[in-house]
């Protein structure tokens, strides 16, 4: 099985909060929280693709981002290949688009979301870049 190509961002906040987004029912991994982002498309790079769905999902317009993580994920029903950026610029006010929640969180409210697995590794990439304990030792 091919790998799905997906962008998704860490936007961070004068506060040190960042962006998460809550997954509709119907959405695969539904239920959980996640990192805004989503498929790169045919002939995009993977940059384009990230400041796209930012736009498109929570209106931000990324301006600074840097690579922080990269992760494949078999799910079973499909597998993710995962590029995940930190935003360390942005402009707007975040605004749930597509109509999934969104909020921004501390980081130690990040520890205990529920997200996808391929999730995990990538809040602990988050937390040692931003200086905090990692959740698991
Ligand atoms: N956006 C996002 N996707 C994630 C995360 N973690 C993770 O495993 N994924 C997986 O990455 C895949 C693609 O993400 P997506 O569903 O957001 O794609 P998309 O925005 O293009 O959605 P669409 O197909 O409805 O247009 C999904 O299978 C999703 O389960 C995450 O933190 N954020
Ligand atoms: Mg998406």
């Amino acid at each position: 099985m091919k790998a799905i190509q997906v962008a998704i961002g860490v936007a961070v906040n004068g506060n040190a909060e960042v962006l998460v987004a809550l997954r509709a029912p119907e959405q695969h991994q539904g239920g959980l929280w996640e990192f805004p982002g989503g498929k790169v498309e045919p002939g995009e790079d993977v940059e384009s693709a990230l400041a796209r769905e930012f736009l498109e999902e929570v209106g931000l317009r990324v301006l600074q981002s840097e690579l922080l993580y990269e992760i494949s994920h078999d799910y079973g029903d499909r597998r993710v290949a995962l590029t995940v950026f930190l935003i360390t610029s942005f402009e707007g006010e975040p605004r749930p688009k597509e109509g999934n929640p969104i909020e921004w969180v501390t980081l130690e409210q990040l520890k205990a979301l529920a997200m996808p697995a391929a999730n995990r590794p990538i809040v602990e990439a988050v937390l040692e870049r931003l200086g905090l304990e990692r959740v698991v030792e």
